[in-house]
């Protein structure tokens, strides 16, 4: 007898396969023997998808600099398959940098950003030789310049405005201007933050940086930008004669988190930004910059999987909810942006039709909700396994203790084996880090 096999994609990582009895792997491994292993909640993430995805951007855009954006999700094993691919590093913390650098993660190719990095990150920073610091308000210059050695110059990047907001939700559009980040050339502040650095003895301008916003999908927004952005390089130029070399044109890129949304085309986006940057350099005369980009969802998205038991199902006037064995302590993007999610039956096959039902965490919250209106098999009941696609990115980095919950463990599937990576908090964790009463 043939056992149907239905490839994946869409939003499963390159690996995940189900079968019509029921049967999901990923990279060859039962996600049902994972399920047994380790317990759930949990996450799965796929190393085939992350190194073939980070080798998708390497190929797209040979000559860029692909830096990826620790704050989707870094782990020490992340980190150190994302080393092994050449990839460079965007962290925003010293938690990051630290896990980073942990594993041995070279200090130059990390660039370091945050709008208010503390005295401490910046010393770290510094300490530990990263190769750009990007500089976010003109308070940050002094206080960086002051901590550099004598006889060293720290690299840097100036995070500019570009004016142009894309993104998913209001949430994680932070391109334009009345937001945190980055500095203004409608102002002038970007202006004056160019000087100030260039006055710096011991900062060295390399470039400038723009990030429009998350879960982009369109080339356009991008290409806007490139544009924009040589124009500043080329008013650098003209009013300091200084030709700066890089371009750090942020992240950004979009995923399908369902079977038909659209997600950003990388080889249009490499073509097209890569055609803005040279034609508006040339029209200026301008020295083309060396490309930076930083994708951490379009990475680590995909690769990842949450497992969840059933714990309840219940009928209410409108809506059944499943109620699961986690929420919005380990997937809070459906309540800070609405987010919508792919959600299947694993471990057994059913041969009832769907229903639509609505699967809900088990937190104290009302807006406690996983997968609004999904269809999901009729017979559906305790004890049953639910896969969630695409949540490598944004959900292990996001995940808290609401409701002094344990965050769930991270198990990598690579060379068709099964590993923890990251282990379950426990509640001995939750009891011990409170110290006085
Ligand atoms: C400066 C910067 N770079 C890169 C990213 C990564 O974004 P994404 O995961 O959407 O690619 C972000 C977050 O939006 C960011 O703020
Ligand atoms: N946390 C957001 C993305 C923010 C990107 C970081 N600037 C999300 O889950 O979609």
């Amino acid at each position: 007898m043939t056992v149907m096999t239905e490839t994946a994609h869409g939003p499963w990582s390159a690996t995940t396969r189900f079968r019509h009895d029921g049967t999901a792997t990923v990279g060859n491994v039962s996600l049902m023997e994972i399920v047994h292993r380790f317990g759930t909640p949990l996450y799965v993430i796929d190393e085939t998808d992350v190194r073939l995805r980070a080798r998708a951007y390497r190929a797209a855009l040979p000559s860029a600099e692909i830096a990826y954006a620790a704050k989707a999700f870094l782990c020490r094993a992340m980190a150190s398959w994302l080393s092994s691919e050449g990839l460079s590093l965007d962290v925003c913390s010293a938690g990051e940098l630290a896990v980073a650098r942990s594993v041995g993660f070279p200090a130059s190719k990390i660039i370091f950003h945050g709008n208010a990095k503390t005295p401490h990150e910046l010393h770290l920073a510094v300490e530990q030789r990263v190769g750009r610091i990007v500089v976010d308000s003109v308070d940050e210059i002094h206080r960086l310049a002051a901590l550099v050695p004598a006889g060293y110059r720290q690299k840097v990047l100036i995070r500019v405005i570009p004016d142009i907001e894309a993104g998913e939700s209001a949430a994680v559009r932070t391109g334009g201007e009345n937001q945190k980040f980055g500095l203004s050339v409608a102002t002038g502040g970007a202006g004056d933050a160019v000087s100030r650095v260039l006055r710096q003895p011991r900062l060295q301008l390399v470039g400038l940086h723009c990030h429009l916003g998350s879960q982009i999908t369109s080339v356009e927004p991008f290409e806007r930008a490139a544009r924009a952005m040589i124009e500043h390089l080329a008013g650098v130029w003209k009013t300091h004669g200084v030709a700066l070399p890089q371009l750090d044109l942020g992240g950004g890129h979009g995923i399908a988190y369902r079977p038909g949304d659209s997600r950003l085309n990388l080889d249009a986006f490499a073509a097209r930004v890569t055609d803005a940057v040279e034609e508006r350099a040339a029209g200026l005369g301008l020295p083309v910059p060396r490309l930076t980009i930083e994708p951490g969802r379009a990475i680590a998205g995909t690769a990842g999987v949450t497992l969840y038991r059933v714990i309840s199902v219940k009928k209410g006037l409108g809506h059944t909810y499943v109620a699961v064995d986690g929420g919005m302590s380990d997937n809070p993007r459906p309540a800070l942006y609405g987010s919508r999610y792919e959600v299947k039956l694993i471990g057994r096959a059913s041969h009832e039709g769907d229903r639509e039902v609505t699967v809900v965490g088990h937190h104290c919250e009302a807006g406690d909700v996983i997968a609004e209106d999904v269809p999901l098999p009729a017979d559906l009941h305790p004890g049953d396994v639910l896969a969630v696609a695409a949540t490598g990115a944004y959900h292990h980095s996001m995940a808290s203790t609401y409701n002094l919950t344990c965050r769930p463990p991270v198990v990598a599937v690579g060379q068709s084996k099964a590993r923890l990576v990251v282990r379950r908090e426990s509640l001995e964790d939750l009891t011990r880090r409170d110290v006085g009463l």
